[in-house]
């Protein structure tokens, strides 16, 4: 019996070493060696000059990055002269522990390089006309300041959208294209726009005192690049540098790597190509595979034994990932047991998908094999889990799904958050308008244009220009006192900026009206919302007392960083869910992919492009990777996605898969659960011309609910409540049902009770239909994603 063996967690290991310095006791240097393979010890004992640890997924390249800062500092090295840069905030604060456990009371500097990027500007920001109280934008900020700025310059009648001018601004950022570079190699008429709208929006950015995201390592490479006093001061510091996950770095994050690793070349990084799956935000694998290039001298050092998954898991990875063309060849090698064989999982749809695999887990965490977060469940696409969250509570297993900063996203919590950033920067307009009318102040949209222009005018922001409301003959002398009144509030609450972050946003909640707004709603939802503010004083709370010194400014610093899987607690014996991408870096006992077919895995986009094929099968080799012991690999014939059901054909990448080695699973009919290792899976081939599910005619719907396989129904049968006569539970509105006579539909209401539930329900061939539910021959199909 497998009892509880593996662990669930960030990846990197938990030897005897941590142990010993738990207990106080600094170990020797070469106590840090005992239980590291010769490759690794060379590694981590490298001296000066440039080092490459290029190996791939599960070799302890993590493992080598946490030991040798713990070497560095064994061997004398001050703390404040190591500089190590992670991929998560997450990993870095998994690695923070690790060394302290090998060198309790170290002060390393252990970070993503967005947060050392915030690090370097609070300095230094003042070269680049930037106050220590800048605030950060996230790309919902960015979208509205960016809007904001092309109405303020009459540029907002073109055609584009500001989202697509926002993300071409900030590919050029990634790639250090300043204004004047973009304009320069501007040619057709998008780009042109893009290059009018760019040096505003940087202009405008600096004004408010604020930055955006990309920002966080454009500035700070141009600051390394510009200021070579800095630059050499930064260098002599930082005589030390490691870098995990170095595959995924951009071209702004190279600069700053590059700059800081010029007079003393003791960089250390590692990586492994195979899993690069950051292209689409700029990453560039060259980085990596020119290293040697740009470090003629640099040794490389390769990792050749995985220590992490079985024999099994790794052969599969390894014949998936070989397919890819543009990649040096190289094998993973393990010396685990082969253990138990991949495993292909066929079923009708996503639904019974979600509801088998939770059930799954459940029975075999109830015959003791492994605990509940021993197991991750990856998605390709977030919208995927909303189906498995329902599975999760139908069967009582618990979960948490790793989407750390749909938190902070909520809308009341940005509001408070916009309060608090407007205390600590005053020019922060995107700020000021999101929360100048909240609780309701009576200042329309009208005086809010006014105001622009007087701010405008006089050249302040929108705060200041409250303050001067009253003199201004265009503003309503109704609304001038709301906004002097609203400068009052915030002025008084910047009095009290010293207080700790969770007090200060407490004050604000009582002082702005927010609380009472909340309290005395009549809407269900404010009841959430207001503990969800509640949550988030907890949250200050906590941060202050890990983070005494670091005050509010701190805390939205943290906010403002905070990651998808920052958010997730490796400690909780719960299922993680998460995407992909989040996955990166962990590992898990058991892991399920889900979704493994054409169009989600590979993603439609990288249907047409090798490139981004390539890409789609490095993340696919991700996440198989981050499994130990049981990998399963499901797909389904039928997947609601964008609120359309679709036949779903299985991903390319499986029949990639050694077809000896992998047993596949066909649970789409309900007596055959059988297992036949080599076998294929039957493809179950849709009819060539079918179209999405929704907008079939009535008749072909039944056609498709009588499609057949081995003389099966592929769909549960109808449900016909007129049987029993009897409510239907979870129906709701925006599941959509199929109907006897009608087809597929989508409910918009439920009302009634018992015998008289009635639902309304669209049927894109019928119009919308009122329907007495325990009347009517009906099943439901699944709930609508993205609603
Ligand atoms: N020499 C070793 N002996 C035993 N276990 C090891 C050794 N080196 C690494 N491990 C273990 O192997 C697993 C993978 O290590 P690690 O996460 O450092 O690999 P990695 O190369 O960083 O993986 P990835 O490419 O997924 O980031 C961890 O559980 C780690 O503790
Ligand atoms: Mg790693």
């Amino acid at each position: 019996m497998e009892t509880n063996r593996g662990h669930a967690g960030q990846a990197e290991g938990n030897g005897e070493q941590e142990e010993r310095g738990r207990q106080g006791r600094l170990p020797a240097p070469e106590a840090l060696l005992a239980d590291l393979n010769e490759e690794q010890q060379r590694a981590v004992t490298h001296g000066e000059g440039p080092l490459l640890v290029l190996a791939g997924a599960g070799s302890g390249k993590t493992r080598v990055i946490t030991r040798r800062i713990a070497w560095l500092l064994a061997m004398g090295i001050p703390a404040e002269r190591i500089l190590a840069i992670t991929f998560t905030n997450k990993a870095a604060q998994e690695m923070r522990q690790r060394v302290e456990r090998l060198i309790p009371g170290h002060r390393v500097w252990i970070g993503t390089f967005h947060a050392f990027g915030v690090h370097l500007l609070r300095q230094f920001g003042d070269r680049l006309s930037l106050s220590r109280s800048f605030t950060i934008y996230d790309v919902d900020d960015r979208n509205a300041f960016l809007r904001a700025t092309m109405e303020a310059a009459r540029l907002d009648n073109y055609r584009y959208r500001p989202e697509g001018i926002a993300s071409a601004i900030s590919k050029a950022k990634n790639q250090l294209r300043s204004p004047a570079d973009y304009a320069r190699s501007a040619v057709d008429h998008f780009a042109q726009v893009v290059a009018e709208v760019y040096p505003l929006y940087e202009r405008r950015l600096r004004q408010v005192q604020a930055v955006d995201f990309d920002d966080l390592l454009y500035l700070p490479a141009l600051l390394l690049r510009e200021h070579e006093q800095i630059r050499s001061h930064l260098d002599d510091r930082y005589r030390f540098i490691l870098i995990d996950e170095y595959q995924d770095t951009n071209l702004a994050q190279y600069e700053i790597v590059r700059r800081l690793s010029q007079d003393h070349r003791n960089l250390c990084v590692v990586g492994d190509p195979d899993q690069s799956i950051y292209r689409w935000r700029g990453s560039d694998i060259r980085n990596i595979l020119d290293f040697e290039r740009d470090f003629p001298d640099a040794r490389v050092i390769h990792l050749p034994r995985n220590y992490r998954s079985t024999g099994a898991i790794v052969s599969a990875a390894n014949r998936l990932i070989a397919h890819n063309k543009q990649r040096k060849k190289k094998e993973l090698r393990t010396e685990n047991a082969w253990g138990v064989p991949v495993r292909v999982w066929t079923f009708r749809d996503g639904l019974d998908e979600a509801d088998q695999v939770v059930r799954r887990i459940k029975e075999t965490v109830q015959a003791g094999r492994f605990r509940y977060r021993d197991h991750a469940i990856f998605v390709r696409i977030n919208a995927l889990t909303r189906v498995l969250e329902s599975a999760f509570v139908r069967h009582g297993v618990p979960f948490q799904i790793v989407k750390g900063f749909a938190f902070y996203e909520r809308k009341e919590n940005k509001d408070v958050l916009a309060y608090l950033r407007l205390l600590v920067n005053p020019q922060d307009d995107v700020a000021f308008e999101r929360v100048v009318n909240v609780p309701a102040r009576g200042i329309g949209e009208t005086t809010i244009e006014r105001l622009r222009n007087l701010a405008a005018e006089r050249g302040c922001s929108l705060l200041a220009a409250a303050a001067e409301a009253g003199r201004c003959t265009t503003i309503k002398a109704a609304s001038a006192r709301a906004l002097t009144q609203f400068h009052r509030l915030i002025t008084e609450l910047r009095t009290r900026l010293d207080l700790p972050p969770h007090e200060l946003i407490d004050l604000v909640l009582q002082r702005s009206g927010y609380e009472q707004m909340l309290q005395s709603s009549e809407d269900p939802d404010d009841q959430e919302r207001l503990a969800n503010v509640q949550e988030l004083v907890t949250a200050a709370r906590q941060f202050h007392e890990l983070n005494p010194q670091a005050g509010l400014t701190g805390f939205l610093e943290q906010v403002a960083l905070a990651s998808d899987v920052d958010g997730w607690d490796h400690e909780a014996d719960r299922v993680s869910v998460m995407t992909l991408h989040a996955s990166k870096g962990l590992e898990f006992p058991v892991v399920y992919i889900l979704a493994v077919e054409e169009g989600l895995l590979p993603h439609e986009r990288a249907l047409r492009d090798e490139a981004e094929l390539e890409e789609e099968r490095r993340l696919c080799f991700v996440g198989m990777t981050r499994a130990m012991r049981e990998l399963h690999l499901c797909h389904a014939h039928l997947r609601e996605y964008r609120g359309v059901i679709r036949c779903a054909i299985p991903s390319g990448f499986l029949d990639e898969l050694p077809r000896d080695q992998v047993e596949w699973h066909d649970l789409t009919s309900t007596d055959s659960n059988s297992t036949r290792p080599g076998d294929r899976p039957i493809v179950y081939a849709p009819p060539p011309s079918l179209p999405p599910v929704p907008s079939l005619p009535s008749s072909s719907a039944s056609d498709l609910s009588g499609s057949r396989r081995g003389g099966k129904s592929i769909l549960p049968p109808l449900h016909r409540s007129a049987a029993n006569g009897e409510a239907v539970e979870g129906l709701a509105p925006g599941i959509v049902i199929q109907h006897e006579q009608f087809g597929i539909g989508q409910v918009v209401a439920v009302s009634g009770f018992g015998a008289q539930q009635r639902m309304k329900v669209r049927f894109p061939a019928h119009g919308e239909k009122t329907l007495l539910v325990a009347q009517a021959p009906f099943r439901i199909l699944n709930r609508r994603s993205g609603s």
